[in-house]
């Protein structure tokens, strides 16, 4: 099926972006996370690849993911959240770097008057310590996976962050890299703009994004 890319009303007045694979590259820190949860219970870690294609729909999603990937019973590891988490908190900065673009883009939408969100499934604590930590932004509004009772691809977290800005959808773009991301988008009735290179293997169904960008060197050109 061939779909109508879904267009902002120009000026668009506010950008939300997602943060792993779209800002950052955060998936060493992730993974050395998740191993260290599978080494406390004995069981086999995965490679970086194999951990990329955990992320992108939040912390229990990823542990509940690695622990399928090692074979055992999600069920059977209560506390591998909060075991992954601890660890987390050590390793999120670890081998996270920005992607090109990033930083200078945040800052030049900013400078041209434009509202700036994040819209993440990670959650907020190590969201805001990693935004800290590499000077990202500035944001106007942070929601993060463990923000609101539900997350992304329901469209409520970016709907909050869009309202926040005091923004409405159709003044508003999401910035991701993932099929969460697009049918967040999608289900909010936002445009969306897809930053290739992040955390998405494989081709999107029934995919039609406003714009797709190879790299957020592009950001400054859309709006
Ligand atoms: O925590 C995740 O799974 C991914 O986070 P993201 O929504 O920033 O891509
Ligand atoms: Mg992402």
């Amino acid at each position: 099926m061939q779909l109508t890319p879904l267009a902002p009303t120009l000026p668009i007045r506010a950008v939300v972006f997602d943060l792993d694979g779209t800002l950052i590259d955060s998936a060493p820190g992730l993974r050395l996370a998740a191993c260290a949860m599978l080494a406390e219970q004995n069981l086999p870690q995965p490679d970086l690849p194999t951990v990329i294609g955990f992320i992108g729909n939040g912390v229990p999603k990823l542990v509940e993911r690695s622990l399928l990937w090692a074979g055992v019973a999600p069920a059977a590891h209560p506390d591998a959240v909060a075991r992954f988490m601890e660890h987390y908190d050590r390793y999120a900065m670890t081998g996270t770097t920005a992607y090109p673009g990033a930083k200078d883009g945040l800052r030049a939408l900013a400078a041209r008057g434009l509202k700036l969100g994040l819209c993440t499934n990670k959650p907020v604590a190590p969201t805001r310590a990693i935004l800290r930590a590499m000077s990202l932004g500035p944001f106007d509004a942070v929601l993060g996976g463990d923000s609101l009772p539900v997350r992304k691809p329901d469209p409520a977290p970016l709907l909050r962050v869009i309202a926040d800005l005091g923004a409405t959808p159709d003044q508003a773009i999401y910035v991701g890299d993932s099929v969460t991301d697009w049918k967040t988008a999608q289900a909010a009735r936002v445009a969306y703009v897809h930053v290739k290179g992040g955390y998405q293997l494989t081709p999107i169904d029934d995919f039609a994004p406003w714009a797709e960008i190879a790299s957020l060197k592009q950001i400054e050109e859309l709006s």
